[in-house]
């Protein structure tokens, strides 16, 4: 039969105790055979790093402004109770909350004895702080998935299941391993055949996670442990199915399950920031042969959406999301006929680390969609100002709402799109659509994204497009 690889997403973990009994023991009689990993509870690796959407400061950000006010220290504190909090939330017997407790507060004073040693260590000037920002992150990332995968661990064995903490933190561990070594070597002595493996999510290696993936990382973790130890399946189980649209924007009896979708349209969710699976996540499972599920870790019965490499049987828009970016221009009288500008702008925001996610040009101007906050943007607009003093470089706040689907040919989604926002007194700002048609692109004020992907979504997935008569 072979084994299973699972994870579960942060925003179910917070509800992890409603799982344990669905989703973790599905099958009292024959439970093993399924590797799980988690992610930390909800909102906890927002304290400790910073939040993923608005970019608030937490425990990394507040040590790395470094400002020596020890904001940290207060932040740690404040990501210490609601790790606490997270996870009286999911147990209840007072044995596996006073291990819990104890647990938080061994790591989290281990974590803060080390930031402060760090500290010390570099007010001699030899060393530099600036040099151990990445193994911080790495540091405070981790503690999340720790806790998270020792609670349910916890929950699981007091209910009599073989669970096993498999911790890949590489907490106090002095070995440098690299990712496939963590994992391997970790996994050695488990036999998933008669245990229940609870893998942590973080996975320290040195590579450095985080540098090499950032945030939703915990899916790399997951997809190499499947793809590693030979998955029959890989699973994700998230708080909603993976739908047409988000269902708190668009309503839950608004959205469609999708049944079945391929890599081609996770990779457009992953760039539109869906985070329907982290895109080097799908890179490795797709490589590696192993098919993968997305799930509604509630409606447990429901076999989910399929992800494989197959075409679609008949064109349709999928899925209606978005996502908030900046429009970065730049306009050039002198551009005409030129050469180097692109290359130029492409070494800048690769040199800033600013993720593209869309791109058009003309004749003298080249605008960038990109994600990415205004003070990045800012030394941006200035490497270009520099290097083009004639040029008029400039950032707009705008949004881009996207229909995507595995064909969308012959179904007219531009013009539908268009006039749907048009009906719903929004103007698009651009619009764009490739001749691979897989998705299609419109560009709101931010204050209509919402309201566009309702209008986009009724449009084109509630009252099904169909497609145009091929012109021969
Ligand atoms: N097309 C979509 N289908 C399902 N959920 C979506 C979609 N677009 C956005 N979401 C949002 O994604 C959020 C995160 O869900 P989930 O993936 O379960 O989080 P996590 O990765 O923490 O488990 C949900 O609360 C939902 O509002
Ligand atoms: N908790 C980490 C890792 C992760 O992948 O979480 P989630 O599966 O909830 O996106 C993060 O927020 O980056």
């Amino acid at each position: 039969m072979g084994h299973t690889v699972e994870k579960i997403g942060g925003t179910s973990m917070s509800r992890v105790h409603e799982l344990r009994d669905t989703v973790l023991i599905a099958d009292r009689d024959a439970p093993y055979g399924r590797i799980f990993v988690v992610s930390a509870f909800g909102g906890i690796t927002n304290l400790l790093l910073e939040h993923k959407k608005s970019g608030e400061p937490g425990v990394y950000a507040a040590f790395a402004s470094g400002d020596g006010d020890h904001g940290w220290l207060a932040a740690l504190d404040r990501a210490s109770e609601a790790m606490i909090e997270a996870h009286r939330a999911v147990l209840d017997h007072p044995g596996d909350l006073e291990r819990a407790d104890a647990f938080v507060r061994d790591r989290l004073v281990g974590a803060r004895n080390c930031l402060i040693d760090l500290q010390r260590l570099c007010s001699y000037g030899h060393f530099r702080l600036e040099e151990h920002m990445l193994h911080t992150r790495e540091l405070l990332s981790g503690l999340g998935e720790a806790h998270s995968a020792f609670v349910t661990t916890l929950m699981l064995q007091r209910v009599g299941i073989q669970a096993r903490f498999v911790d890949l933190s590489g907490w106090r561990d002095t070995e440098q391993v690299t990712l496939e070594e963590r994992i391997t070597g970790a996994m050695a002595g488990v036999d998933p055949t008669t245990e229940m493996p609870i893998v942590t999510g973080y996975a320290q290696c040195t590579e450095g996670l985080m540098r090499e993936f950032d945030r939703g990382y915990s899916e790399v973790t997951f997809s190499r442990l499947a793809a590693l130890t030979g998955a029959r399946e890989a699973i994700i189980h998230k708080e909603f199915h993976l739908s047409s649209a988000d269902p708190n924007l668009v309503g839950a009896d608004a959205v469609r399950k999708l049944g079945r979708t391929n890599y081609d349209v996770a990779d457009q969710l992953s760039n539109l920031g869906m985070e329907a699976i982290h895109p080097k996540a799908a890179k490795t499972l797709r490589q590696s042969g192993v098919p993968l599920r997305v799930t509604n870790a509630f409606e447990p019965h429901d076999p989910g959406t399929l992800i494989d490499d197959q075409p679609a049987p008949t064109p349709a828009v999928e899925i209606v999301t978005g996502l908030n970016v900046f429009a970065l221009e730049l306009f050039e009288q002198d551009m005409v006929g030129a050469k180097g500008y692109d290359a130029f702008i492409l070494e800048v925001l690769t040199r800033h680390r600013v993720r593209i996610v869309s791109k058009v040009s003309n004749a003298n101007t080249i605008t960038h969609y990109v994600d990415s906050s205004l003070k990045v943007l800012r030394r941006v607009e200035k490497d270009l100002a520099e290097r083009y003093p004639s040029a008029q470089v400039s950032s707009r706040a705008v949004a881009m709402a996207s229909a995507v689907g595995r064909d969308l040919e012959g179904l007219a989604v531009l013009s539908r799109g268009l006039n749907a926002l048009a009906a719903a007194g929004l103007e698009a700002i651009g619009a764009t659509q490739g001749p691979r048609p897989v998705d299609v692109q419109f560009i709101l004020e931010r204050t209509a994204l919402a309201p566009g992907i309702k209008a986009l979504h009724d449009a084109l997935i509630e009252q099904t497009a169909q497609p145009l008569a091929k012109v021969a």
